[in-house]
């Protein structure tokens, strides 16, 4: 027997990096709407229903309008967008987060994909706050960069495209300085923190690839803990954990003359998370690929646990 898929977005970015993944698989049948009709809510309902799981690669507004369109118990839903990641009748799709979550992902029908800065942000600190060393009313600050894939096909355009002025593209380029970033709901609400973190990204001239820092400062936490004891927690935290790397404290050799770039978990489900500092400051690094382990490597990561089978099938 065969599981029926149905990527509804399938001509969009993270849409046919899901299509990638699951073409080669035997235990697979994608369903291909007619991309004529592809926004046809009619359509669409009729290849929703007809799914085992469908994965919805869409903006906000298009996920809620799919997901509705859902009417039998048996479609399991597998959301990349931001439209339910804090509903509370939805499952948070990091199945490494805590002992329980792959369980509730197995159970559920509907799963919702963490956005990439937040995956990168909540893996590297979930575990200090259950852990009691930072405290849920710390000042927490985030900073990102990432590449503009991260942005869907209008910002791939922006960079790609003729006719774009490209003069303005070359540096890198603060974005979301409104302050009020779409992730920030699910940092805060997945790590139980007090207050939003102050949140800035940065989006560079490079197509993917991301590394998301939380720096931390060691008077202001709950212990008295140096860097390499946070690497050590960290460590131990996702030891059994194949798509999780904590990198060895100190890791200068992983480095390029001391820098790191934003690229080396490209076309993987990989994070790695790197700790450096020592017993005044910390600084978490978390390396992902933003189409990897940051949108459709984690779609497929879900999947294979809601089906029951190897969650590592198709993933590398
Ligand atoms: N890119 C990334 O790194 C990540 C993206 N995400 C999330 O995944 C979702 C998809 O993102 P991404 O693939 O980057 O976006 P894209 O813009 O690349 O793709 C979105 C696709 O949805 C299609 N679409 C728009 N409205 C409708 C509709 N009403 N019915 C059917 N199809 C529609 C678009 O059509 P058309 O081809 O005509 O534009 C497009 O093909 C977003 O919610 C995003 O936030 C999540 C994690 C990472
Ligand atoms: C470069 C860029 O604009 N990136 C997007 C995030 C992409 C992502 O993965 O977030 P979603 O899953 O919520 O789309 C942004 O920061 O809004």
């Amino acid at each position: 027997m065969k599981y029926k898929v149905f990527v509804d977005g399938q001509e969009g970015t993270t849409g046919l990096k899901i299509n990638e993944r699951l073409s080669g698989r035997a235990d697979i049948d994608i369903l291909k709407i007619d991309p004529e009709r592809r926004k046809d809510p009619e359509e669409r309902r009729a290849f929703l229903n007809n799914a085992d799981i469908a994965f919805l690669c869409l903006p906000d507004d298009a996920s809620r309008e799919s997901a509705a369109l859902v009417t039998n118990n048996r479609t399991k839903i597998i959301d990349a967008s931001t439209a339910h990641r804090t509903d509370p009748n939805w499952t948070y799709g990091i199945p490494e987060l805590s002992k329980n979550q792959r369980a509730l992902i197995k159970d559920s029908h509907r799963v919702a994909v963490p956005g990439c800065h937040a995956t990168g942000f909540n893996m590297a600190l979930y575990p200090l706050i259950q852990e009691g060393i930072v405290p849920k009313d710390y000042p927490v600050t985030c900073q990102s960069v990432t590449g503009y894939s991260g942005g869907g096909k209008k910002l791939i355009e922006k960079y790609e495209g003729t006719g774009a002025d490209k003069k303005n593209l070359e540096s890198p380029q603060f974005y979301a300085l409104s302050l009020k970033h779409k992730h920030l709901p699910e940092m805060q609400k997945v790590n139980g923190l007090v207050f939003p973190p102050l949140f800035t990204p940065i989006v560079g001239d490079f197509y993917q690839g991301m590394v998301v820092a939380v720096p931390l400062l060691a008077r202001l936490l709950s212990k008295k803990i140096s860097a390499e004891d946070v690497q050590n927690i960290l460590a131990s935290y996702y030891a059994s954990e194949r798509f999780v790397r904590v990198m060895p404290y100190g890791s200068e050799s992983y480095l390029d003359n001391g820098f790191l770039d934003a690229t080396g978990c490209n076309n993987t489900n990989r994070i790695e998370i790197f700790v450096f500092g020592d017993s005044e400051q910390i600084l978490l690094l978390s390396r992902l690929d933003n189409l990897g382990k940051g949108a459709s490597g984690a779609a497929v990561q879900n999947m294979n646990i809601m089906l029951g089978l190897d969650e590592g099938i198709g993933l590398e």
